[in-house]
């Protein structure tokens, strides 16, 4: 899912100024300096359109009386004009630069809290560089139209309404002449503002994919290399930058007509005015001055009328920037904590790990498609370590994924020693249980920090003891022990060495549940040993749930349950179900080709 525009009806599609004013709740805490900066920058428009009217009386005036104290007075006047004109543009930026950079980081950090928030199935359908995108490239296109757009829009649309005045009291008939171009102009605007808008979403949505590759070349990088599939990317990366150079391509069209045309026009008008002044000059019925100071002014507000062009650009830039950073911000968060502690079952100590009448169905699965889990009874013992062992997409990584409530079940109950993990507020429940998945991911961080990302209290005794626990000594052999850097997602480890490092992090808040995804997957046989030693040593001091492919880990459990097809199909022994379930029996013999397998399934 990318959530592009092309995906919506049209009715649905939006009005730039609606998008836009999405963004005041972000902009109010910082609205005084705002507001105080579009009136300075008005005020130092303003001096532009004043400039003309010094200019007509130093004409009208000293130069036609021949005073030379008069003009130098005048060119005073005018230099103190534009100094202070150019001192309140400045005085503008100045005002606006710290608090929209502070808006800017409260949005990103909002967007980043709402990721984090964001249920996990929400994280299944985005991909991660349409997300990335918007934290970036749409935050800066939004701090660039608050910044510099939206006061220009402000400040140049009241310069051209009172530059507009100021001319009709100036020379009416003239004036009348230069808004004639007022018309097409708008309709133009209108028009570009349709196709603009629309190209605009597009090439940012292209962004998210753009960055989607890059993201995933660089992560999949020893994958890409390792099949030589570098060629294959490389066209990935070119098909979709091409496709987003001819949108950007499409907008520079679009920008280029619109500008030629809101220069020319003003242009011709201007030209006409000119003819005619010159004919009422000539007449008398105009003096030269007024003439001089009716033309400065009209080209004083050249620069306003031409900004408009690219000004509704960056208004529309933003306004798809806004649509994309709200799509986020508005996307569900999962049911909030239960209010009432007080309603929850009381706890029944010693009861283990009980499912029942558990089903489950992915939010985006067609709806025909059968529920991934059905009618779930399952009972752990507290103490007790579960395999849960099914063929390929029978269910079990979602079935550990409701656990710690990564998905939220879609009927049934789940309870922990009695209580419903429904009714449990989630920080208490992260707390109860643990989760090591099945591929053990780190962060750029020091190993120690890895480790302690699994409990509140980061102390150094609780490290050191998960990291005994889960075999994992080596750290202290890193050039500086548990602080030293692991990298992004741990790539400097060994998948051994990463693994255990997620088993202590596992471990390390003391949880009363464990549930861990295949914890020996792809290991070579002296790994698999030491990971092995690990496992026995955390799973006798926990109520445990262990994904298993391999009779090796099968055989760290006290009993097996078989998911087939969505359904707990048997549960007792390895032992038990090897003689009385043929399912069972086959699952386990696929390994039997494995030299390691095969000991352990003789054993
Ligand atoms: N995010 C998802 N959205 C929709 N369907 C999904 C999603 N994740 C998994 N599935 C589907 O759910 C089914 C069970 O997947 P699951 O990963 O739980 O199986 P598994 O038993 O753990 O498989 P394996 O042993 O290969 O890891 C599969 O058919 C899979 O296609």
């Amino acid at each position: 899912m990318t959530g592009t525009e092309e995906e919506k009806p049209a009715a649905q599609r939006r009005s730039t100024v609606r998008s836009l004013l999405r963004l005041w709740p972000y902009v109010r805490p910082v609205r005084g300096r705002f507001l105080g900066a579009v009136a300075v920058a008005t005020t130092a428009s303003a001096m532009s359109l004043v400039i003309p009217l010094a200019l007509k009386w130093i004409v009208d005036g000293p130069i036609a009386d021949k005073d030379p104290s008069g003009v130098w007075l005048g060119g005073l006047a005018l230099l103190v004009l534009g100094v202070l004109e150019a001192g309140l543009f400045g005085v503008r930026r100045m005002m606006v630069a710290g608090p929209l950079t502070g808006v800017e980081a409260r949005m990103r950090a909002a967007l980043y809290r709402r990721l984090q928030r964001l249920p996990v199935s929400f994280h299944d359908q985005w991909p991660s560089g349409q997300l990335l995108s918007r934290g970036t490239t749409d935050l800066m296109l939004l701090r660039i139209f608050l910044a510099f757009g939206v006061t220009f829009l402000v400040v140049n649309g009241l310069t051209i309404a009172l530059g507009f005045v100021i001319l009709l009291l100036q020379q009416w008939t003239l004036g009348l002449v230069l808004l004639a171009p007022v018309v097409p102009l708008v309709i133009l605007c209108r028009y570009f503002e349709v196709s603009y808008s629309r190209a605009a979403r597009t090439a940012q949505d292209q962004v998210g994919d753009l960055t989607t590759v890059v993201e995933e070349s660089v992560l999949g990088i020893r994958v890409i290399k390792g099949f030589g599939q570098h060629r294959g990317q490389e066209r990935a990366f070119a098909e979709l930058s091409a496709r987003l150079r001819g949108t950007e391509m499409h907008k520079a069209r679009l920008l280029g007509v619109l500008w030629g045309l809101i220069m020319a026009l003003p242009e011709v008008a201007i030209g006409a005015a000119l003819m005619l002044g010159m004919v009422q000059v000539a007449d008398d019925h105009l003096t030269a001055g007024a003439l001089v100071a009716f033309l400065s002014t009209a080209l004083a507000l050249r620069w306003p009328v031409e900004s408009i062009g690219f000004l509704l650009a960056i208004a529309n830039d933003a306004a798809a920037a806004t649509d994309r950073y709200m799509q986020v911000m508005d996307a569900p968060l999962p049911s909030p904590d239960p209010a009432a502690p007080a309603t929850a079952e009381p706890p029944l100590p010693g009861d283990g790990l009980r499912m029942t009448g558990v089903e489950f169905r992915y939010p985006d699965a067609p709806p025909e498609a059968p529920p991934v889990l059905r009618g779930i009874d399952l009972h752990i013992r507290t103490g007790e370590t579960m395999a849960l062992v099914g063929a390929t997409g029978s269910g079990k990584t979602t079935l550990t994924a409701l656990i710690p409530r990564l998905h939220e079940a879609t009927a049934g109950r789940i309870t922990l020693d009695g209580q419903d993990i429904a009714a449990l507020p989630r920080e208490r429940l992260r707390r109860l249980v643990s989760v090591a998945f099945e591929e053990p991911t780190l962060f750029s961080a020091s190993a120690g920090e890895n480790v302690l990302m699994g409990t509140d209290e980061a102390r150094e005794e609780e490290l050191l003891r998960a990291l005994a626990v889960a075999q994992a000594d080596f750290v202290h052999d890193l050039p500086e022990g548990h602080r030293t850097q692991v990298g992004e997602q741990g790539l400097s480890l060994s998948g051994g060495q990463r693994q255990r490092l997620a088993l202590a992090r596992a471990v390390v808040g003391r949880p009363r549940f464990l549930v861990l995804d295949d914890p020996l997957s792809a290991l070579d046989v002296h790994t698999e040993a030491l990971v092995e030693r690990a496992l026995r040593e955390v799973l006798a001091t926990t109520t445990a749930l262990v994904v298993a492919h391999r009779p090796s880990t099968v055989l760290l459990a006290d009993r097996v349950a078989l998911l087939s097809r969505g359904r707990i199909a048997a549960v007792g022994t390895h032992q038990e179900l090897l003689h009385s379930n043929r399912e069972y029996a086959r699952l386990m013999s696929g390994q039997e080709h494995h030299p390691q397998a095969e000991g352990d399934a003789r054993r």
